[in-house]
């Protein structure tokens, strides 16, 4: 498994692969600098009159519905529908489902459009899976990751897609496999958005096309391992937001090695 995120990171590295995000006003800058570091070229476009243009043109694309508002919302449905049809991967954001019915109803209509991945934190995932009251606490988790692993191999079966839950432990489910990644830092918590990161990042392995199972794992792992080494350096979390996109630019293929905790399991 090390070996594949290694090639992975390498590929992304070297592909440079173009991703379009539709995310919301707060991470705006954090991911496209978080692509950046990782060797993407991010772009964040969401004008109704030129989105299937750039659908076409890019390697992924990123779906993140945190500060939607109607004509946001349809920038974020034409993109998915256009992906859809022209097989482009692309990874959906949950951010706060299960907080309004505006969200919910986004939520249930862009999943008509089998996300390759969806990527949230246990509440998101959870609300997602049965859009009932469960709820976290705002855009934050009020779940541990291993409570919604059932929700994760339920959506799983109902879109096809794989589902990816971030916390102490981050979880990539398909319908094979459970992998289990045992990096990160609770400090982690406390810069805003970084889940959103983590979704970016894994939109810009996705991008390289060839298996978004491993590639998401790739992802995912690749930026919770940043987030603990970049913790390590900083004194709270404004040095670690800082000290993160170094990490991101500079990860080795050993401190990938020394550091990644990873298990797999048969699902
Ligand atoms: N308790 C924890 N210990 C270690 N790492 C953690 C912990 N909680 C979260 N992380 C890491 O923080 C990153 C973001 O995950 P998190 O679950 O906080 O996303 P999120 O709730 O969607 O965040 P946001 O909505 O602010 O973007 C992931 O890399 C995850 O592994
Ligand atoms: C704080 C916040 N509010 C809406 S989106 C967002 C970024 C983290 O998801
Ligand atoms: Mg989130």
């Amino acid at each position: 498994m090390e070996n594949q995120i290694i090639q992975n990171l390498q590929a992304v590295r070297k592909k440079n692969p173009l991703v379009h995000n539709i995310t919301n006003f707060v991470v705006m800058n954090n991911t496209a600098n978080a692509l950046l570091a990782i060797g993407a070229s991010p772009v964040m476009i969401h004008a109704h009159k030129e989105i299937e243009t750039i659908v076409e043109i890019s390697n992924s694309l990123v779906i993140n519905i945190g500060t939607a508002d109607d004509y946001w919302a349809e920038s974020m449905l034409i993109a998915a529908k256009k992906a859809n049809q022209i097989n482009k991967p692309w990874i959906l954001d949950p951010v706060g489902a299960g907080i309004s019915t505006f969200r919910n109803d986004l939520l249930k209509e862009l999943l008509t459009y089998q996300p390759t991945v969806i990527r949230g934190n246990a509440s998101e995932i959870m609300a997602l899976d049965s859009f009932s009251h469960i709820q976290g606490k705002g855009v934050d988790s009020s779940h541990q990751s291993n409570q919604a692993l059932q929700a994760a191999q339920n959506l799983n079966q109902k879109f096809d897609s794989i589902i990816c839950i971030s916390g102490a432990s981050d979880f990539v489910v398909d319908n094979h496999q459970i992998v289990e990644i045992k990096n990160g830092h609770e400090m982690m918590t406390k810069v805003t958005g970084l889940g959103c990161s983590a979704t970016a990042i894994i939109g810009a392995f996705i991008g390289l096309n060839e298996n978004a199972f491993l590639e998401t794992i790739s992802g995912m792992s690749i930026f919770s391992l940043a987030g603990e080494l970049a913790q390590q350096k900083s004194n709270g979390p404004g040095s670690l937001q800082m000290n993160l996109y170094d990490i991101l630019y500079n990860l080795s293929e050993e401190e990938i090695r020394s550091h990644l905790r990873i298990s797999v399991y048969e699902n």
